[in-house]
């Protein structure tokens, strides 16, 4: 099937939206007529630099206010639609998109709507053009694909047919079975957009809160499910009205919008088997059962304040590398690489960022189909040059230019700390941490959907519902993606709206978007937080008040909130059990890590996220003392 979008949907000027949904690997693109008014060249101009990128042009829109006007009106809305069939074959466009009029002037009637339809049918016929037919989720008497298809048939021409929209049908929540009984071909074009679940006006939801299928919450693909089983084979055109799109980079929105139509019909393809549905065959969504490695960049002082701390959290280091200033520290199954390279992208990334955990590995089942699906979704490939005695670790680029390893025990990839390592001795006493729980991830608010639908549609992962956590200076939209089957990877997101939150501060001094945070998984909370203490652990200090809160919150004994209080350890409950969380200082622009252990709890203690930030925040470095 081919992919096309509005270009009402990224920002930029005509030649920019082009350049970004040619490069996004876009077939075609919808022209919405506000972006070839407000471009000063002609109608042949502009289909010649379409077709120079290598588009055709799916669809010239909207043209509206059309069916069922009183006489004069009616006679005048044909002169127009005259005008627009002369622009639209000098564009070199065959298809016009007509949406159900929104006029108080428009007479109601399904037979007087066809007849209309039928009249410019044979008008458009003699020019060799087509038109569809559109029902807005708030037209004045046409509002669902139902009444629209019956307009349709009645009108009972070859050149007039039906347009869906998927924001339409599923913002009404229409019933989506009506769509399997209409036939593909009497379909002329089908547009997709999700949209988050928020209660308000239909038309303005739809003109400023629509996102890309998989970035929303509306079945867009069971939508699609029912349009498949129609046998429609035409174009799937994004047309997508976002606010924060229309501000945003062109290129990775466009980059955005192919991934989320090759990751839906990925989905509708393996949710239709028996539909015969031309899409590109990618391999699976990638189960991850766990992060196998998180690797920081660093210079050598700055590394050796890292051990310090690592040292000060039960960490030992177990193995250096063969070849590289690269060294492993080790608790349970915790891995956590040191990078102090001169050169490569740790070295290029510590420039950029300062010390960072710039790069992560994931264990997947099979790591070269992982980067096969990623490929196929868009994602960028990252290869660097290695010795002959080490590994090609499959990766690719993920937030803020970090890269993504991926680690399988198919292949000689899960042996890479026998291969290129060897092994120091320096086990101490460990603190009791098991395994990462959980990595959270800064960005700017603008980036967050890019990374879900990247996340989500590369690997078998789940979104909870945003949270919006109050920092002193800001709100902070935190998003959650986690193994779907309740497995081991848990990421979260975070989108900062400005510089001044904690988020937000991390994102704007160490120039990107990255890992901000790190969270293990105790053992026993109680006996790490001791064992931390021996060692010397900068605990971040929780204010006196929070327990008091909690004690009378939750009705918990005051002898417990006294053991929490005592080790500075914060503690949340869910219906699934109780949640027990303690951090570090901040470090840097605000880097840190928490331990936690979970009995039964299933969240990410939200509850406690504004009172924590507004801690860290007390012990981020003043500004213009380095080091202090
Ligand atoms: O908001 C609108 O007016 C509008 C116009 C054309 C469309 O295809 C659409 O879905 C909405
Ligand atoms: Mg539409």
């Amino acid at each position: 099937m081919k992919t096309s979008i509005a270009t009402v949907s990224i920002s930029g000027d005509l030649r920019e939206k082009l350049a970004a949904i040619a490069a996004a690997g876009f077939d075609g693109v919808e022209i919405f007529e506000n972006d070839f008014l407000a471009f000063d060249g002609s109608p042949a101009e502009v289909g010649r630099m379409i077709r120079d990128h290598g588009l055709e042009i799916t669809l010239f829109q909207p043209f509206r206010d059309f069916e069922g006007m009183p006489e004069q009106q009616r006679s005048r809305a044909f002169d127009r639609a005259e005008r627009k069939f002369d622009l639209m074959q000098e564009l070199g466009t065959e298809l016009m998109l007509v949406c159900s009029n929104v006029s108080p002037l428009a007479v109601g009637g399904i037979d007087r709507a066809a007849d209309d339809f039928r009249d410019l049918g044979e008008r458009a016929k003699r020019r060799g053009l087509r038109v569809g037919y559109e029902a807005l989720a708030w037209g004045r008497h046409i509002s669902d694909h139902r009444d629209a298809w019956e307009i349709v048939r009645r009108a009972n021409h070859p050149n007039i047919g039906l347009i869906l929209d998927s924001f339409h049908t599923l913002a009404r929540r229409l019933d989506l079975e009506t769509i399997r009984a209409i036939p593909g071909d009497r379909i002329f074009i089908v547009q997709l957009a999700d949209a988050p679940l928020i209660d308000m006006d239909l038309l303005y939801w739809s003109r400023h809160f629509r996102n890309m299928p998989g970035e929303g919450d509306l079945p867009v693909v069971d939508f699609m499910r029912a349009v498949a089983a129609t046998g429609y084979s035409g174009p799937l055109s994004l047309e997508i009205f976002n606010d924060q799109f229309r501000g945003g980079s062109p290129r990775s929105i466009a980059v955005d919008g192919h991934r989320s139509l090759i990751y839906l019909m990925d989905q509708v393809a393996r949710a239709e088997p028996d539909i015969a549905i031309d899409v590109p065959v990618l391999p699976e969504r990638v189960a991850v059962s766990g992060i196998e490695f998180v690797e920081f960049a660093a210079n050598e002082t700055e590394a050796e304040e890292l051990v310090l701390l690592l040292r000060a959290m039960g960490f030992s280091q177990i193995a250096r590398h063969k070849n590289k200033d690269v060294v492993l520290f080790r608790q349970g199954d915790i891995n956590i690489v040191i990078n102090t390279e001169k050169e490569g992208l740790a070295h290029s990334s510590y420039l950029v960022h300062g010390t960072s955990a710039y790069a992560f590995g994931l264990k997947v089942d099979d790591a070269a189909a992982t980067v096969a699906r990623a490929r196929a979704l868009g994602a960028e490939l990252f290869e660097q040059r290695h010795g002959p005695d080490e590994l090609a670790i499959p990766a690719i680029r993920g937030v803020g230019g970090s890269v993504i390893y991926f680690i399988d025990a198919k292949s000689e990839l899960a042996k890479v700390w026998e291969i290129e390592f060897e092994p120091v001795n320096d086990a101490g006493d460990d603190a009791g941490l098991m395994a990462i729980d959980h990595l959270a991830q800064s960005m700017n608010y603008e980036e967050m959907l890019t990374w879900l639908l990247f996340y989500t549609s590369i690997f078998r992962t789940r979104k909870l519902p945003v949270v919006d956590v109050i920092d002193p200076a800001g709100v902070v939209r935190s998003q959650v993606v986690e193994s779907d089957d309740g497995g081991l990877l848990r990421l979260i997101l975070n989108g900062a709206e400005n510089r001044r939150t904690l988020a937000g501060h991390f994102v704007a001094e160490s120039f990107g978007s990255g890992v901000q945070h790190l969270a293990f998984a105790s053992r026993d909370i109680f006996q790490t937080a001791d064992r931390l203490a021996e060692l010397g652990f900068n605990v971040l200090e929780i204010s006196p008040n929070y327990y008091d809160d909690l004690e009378a919150r939750l009705g918990l004994e005051p002898e417990f909130t006294g053991r929490l209080r005592n080790r500075n350890i914060l503690f949340d409950r869910d219906e699934g059990g109780d949640y027990f969380q303690l951090y570090s200082q901040t470090y840097g622009e605000g880097f840190f890590f928490e331990v936690v252990e979970r009995r039964g709890y299933r969240g990410y203690g939200a509850a406690n996220a504004p009172l924590r930030i507004a801690a860290q925040k007390r012990t981020l470095r003043p500004k213009g003392m380095p080091g202090a």
